[in-house]
């Protein structure tokens, strides 16, 4: 019997919906597999574990999750409750960055059954490949004076190791998919950090004489995303410019909802981190109704990365054939709940698999 041992932290919100759906999906493909069991252990780090204990997470938190296999994680914010730069900032982004889990991987691509709002969406098929330790997001900054004499800098953090390093898993895995890459850039109007984004991917392409290369202004690639998604195969991204793109990503799929991500540790020091691209959505959350594919989807990214590819499978042609029998939530045009989306992916895998 292969065990893995998760690490489950449902957060804030529809993460609380979301979450026990997709372990019930896990619980069933163990079933389906019959060598493979999960084991958890629930976090309930979140805003409200913040109003009580005045942290997101206890103070030995990284060192409870680190043995595990792998981490699935919800959505965290409660604006309501904590400063999103808070509570984002003491759980999410802090896994992320001790655990260096360097790399967000998130597809955007159309699945049979979903409806786009594009028109002609021509079977776009786009791997976002976030950078996700450093860029835009970096604590290096701070204010000063008050009134109107205030100051307030926020650097942007770009260094040698970590462009390189995300350029090169958009290398690698664009040529495992169609051998294209489009690196988001925005050189003409970021005069240090974004030429020498550009000077990094330059020098890389060199050496990956097989790939085809682009380079686009991320405000030009912003509309190539709604006008032509069907030329984009990979697509390499700083942190905040990968955030943006990957939530365009998810709306040209047809919803939020539906979108996954991985968050990947590349040294083999600390756990990934699974977790869906939407936050924890607090104008649908208590009513049973949010969208459980994203999270689902995201099962399956974490299935295989865990080694368990076939399993993988499974799951997303379950997730495209209850997509295609209209059991859907309210986000993509359905009356479906929470739960019937679940059940209905269930089933499908059973059937699936006899
Ligand atoms: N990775 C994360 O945990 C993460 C990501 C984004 C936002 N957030 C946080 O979540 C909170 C809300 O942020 P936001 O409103 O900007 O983004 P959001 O993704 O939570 O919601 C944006 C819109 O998409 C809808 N939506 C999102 N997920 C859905 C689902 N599964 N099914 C159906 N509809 C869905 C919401 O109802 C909302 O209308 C904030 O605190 C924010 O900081 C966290
Ligand atoms: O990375 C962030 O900014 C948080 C959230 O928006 C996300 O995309 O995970
Ligand atoms: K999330
Ligand atoms: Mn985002």
């Amino acid at each position: 019997m292969k065990t893995l041992e998760l690490a489950v932290i449902p957060g804030d919100g529809i993460g609380k919906e979301v979450v026990p759906e997709a372990l019930r999906v896990l619980d069933a493909i163990a079933d389906i597999h019959g060598g493979l069991k999960f084991n958890y252990t629930h976090y309930p780090w979140s805003s409200e574990y913040y109003i009580e204990h005045g942290t997101m997470m206890p103070e030995n938190g990284l060192e409870l999750i680190k043995g595990s296999d792998a981490i699935f994680l919800g959505a965290v914010g409660d604006p309501n409750l904590v400063p999103d730069h808070i509570s984002l900032g003491e759980l999410l982004l802090r896994i992320r960055r001790e655990f260096e889990q360097v790399i967000n991987v998130r597809p955007a691509k159309q699945l049979r059954g979903m409806v786009s709002p594009l028109s002609n969406p021509k079977n776009f098929d786009i791997l976002i490949v976030r950078e996700n330790s450093e860029g835009e997001y970096s604590s290096s900054g701070g204010r000063v004076h008050n009134g109107i004499d205030e100051i307030v800098v926020q650097n942007a953090v770009f260094t040698k190791r970590g462009v390189s390093r995300v350029m090169e898993y958009g290398f690698e895995i664009a040529g495992k998919r169609n051998g294209h890459l489009t690196s988001a850039t925005k050189s003409n109007g970021i005069a240090h950090s974004m030429p020498f984004w550009d000077e990094v991917f330059k020098e890389m392409a060199a050496s990956y004489p097989a790939i085809k290369t682009r380079s686009e202004h991320i405000d030009a690639l912003s509309a190539f995303f709604v006008t032509r998604p069907e030329t984009l195969d990979v697509v390499v991204a700083s942190n905040l410019f990968g955030d943006i793109l990957s939530d365009l990503g998810a709306a040209i799929m047809g919803s939020i909802g539906i979108a996954p991500a991985a968050n990947i540790n590349l040294n083999g020091k600390y756990p990934s981190m699974f977790e869906p691209v939407h936050g924890s959505a607090p104008d649908i959350y208590g009513k049973g109704i949010a969208n459980p594919i994203g999270q689902i989807w995201t099962a399956k990214m974490m299935l295989d990365h865990l080694g368990e590819p076939e399993m993988g499978e499974i799951l997303l042609e379950a997730i495209e054939r209850t997509l295609e029998s209209g059991v859907k939530t309210g986000d993509i045009g359905g009356s479906s709940t929470t739960q019937e989306v679940t059940d209905a992916i269930i089933a499908a895998m059973k059937e699936q698999t006899g």
